[in-house]
């Protein structure tokens, strides 16, 4: 996580299109700093929660496909979410490894009750294979050996799911240089952590190592807290719902100068309170915050990273 900080910091300080304003994010620690929102995890009560190890393989699944809704207007993370906590209560094989070598795209919708084919969903069967047949090769078909195999480290958990799953390398070239992202295996250490509370499966000793996701709807957010100000023409392809490619500068700034940007949070609430704030704890109150103002308007890249 070391790489996603500092390549993130070098996208910020050569960054054209997205400025992180340091004013910005002293006003807002100042009005944050002794009351950051407490969010707790499964606060909306969507997820599959059994306190055992079929509880890894449903963030395992939820997270290799934990990216890109914004296409269909009625989809949320919430239907994905729910639709297979449902799945796996009717049904507790659904996530066996062989089971996920066969998935076709009707089943998957299926599998969620969505009426219609999901955005990138043959992408999306693509990396349920791919999770299903690496799972199966080296980790006796279960997430929960994954964790064990990390010794209480996030860091090494991250490192091992990017080294054994193409699907959650999430890293990209800017400007000759290459970034880490890496938001969907993070996440995934982090659902770890929130579901488990810290304890078990969930007892990392270096939580702190993760920083925030970069999704679409964080940037949002720090953008309306004046926290990153865009330059006129990406203000205006985001107000105007126009979509921006993957790996484009903007794309990348968008991410990257959002992870800086909690950072620099973290940094200054230690200094000016001496209190450790995790960048995890900001990422889900900045997460919520956004998700519960649906009039934000949030950029439009199709990615299976996020
Ligand atoms: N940065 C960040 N991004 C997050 C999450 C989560 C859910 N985390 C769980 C953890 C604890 C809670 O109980 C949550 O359930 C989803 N996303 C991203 O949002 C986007 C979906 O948006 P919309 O299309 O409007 O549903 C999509 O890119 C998705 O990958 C998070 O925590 N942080």
């Amino acid at each position: 996580m070391e790489e996603v900080r500092a390549t993130s910091a070098w996208v910020a300080s050569h960054s054209s299109h997205v400025t992180v304003d340091s004013e910005g994010i002293e006003k807002l620690v100042e009005s944050v700093e002794n009351s950051i929102p407490k969010v707790e995890w499964n606060y909306e009560g969507i997820h599959y929660f059994d306190n055992g190890p079929l509880t890894l393989q449903y963030l395992f699944v939820l997270d290799a496909l934990n990216f890109c809704f914004w296409p269909d207007k009625e989809l949320n993370y919430d239907d994905l979410a729910s639709g297979l906590k449902e799945a796996l209560e009717k049904d507790q094989t659904v996530f066996d490894a062989d089971r996920l070598q066969k998935y076709t795209g009707p089943e998957l919708r299926e599998l969620l009750k969505w009426p219609r084919p999901l955005p990138l969903e043959d992408e999306r069967v693509r990396l349920m294979h791919e999770v299903g047949f690496e799972l199966e090769r080296s980790f006796g078909g279960k997430a929960s050996n994954i964790v064990e195999s990390c010794g209480k480290s996030a860091a090494k958990l991250v490192s091992t799911i990017a080294r054994h799953f193409p699907g959650f390398r999430d890293h990209t070239v800017y400007k000759g240089h290459q970034v880490f992202l890496y938001k969907r295996a993070q996440i995934f250490a982090a659902d770890v952590w929130g579901a488990f509370k810290g304890k078990g499966y969930g007892e990392f000793s270096d939580v702190g190592s993760i920083t925030i996701f970069a999704d679409y709807i964080v940037p949002a957010v720090l953008q309306q807290l004046g926290v990153l100000i865009y330059s006129s023409n990406l203000d205006n392809i985001i107000k105007g719902n126009k979509e921006i490619g993957s790996g484009t500068e903007e794309e990348v700034e968008l991410r990257a100068c959002s992870i800086y940007a909690v950072e620099k949070m973290r940094d200054l609430i230690q200094k000016r309170t001496g209190k450790q704030v995790l960048s995890v704890e900001l990422d889900l109150w900045l997460w919520a915050y956004g998700i519960s103002n649906p009039s934000l308007q949030h950029h439009r890249t199709l990615s299976i990273y996020y």
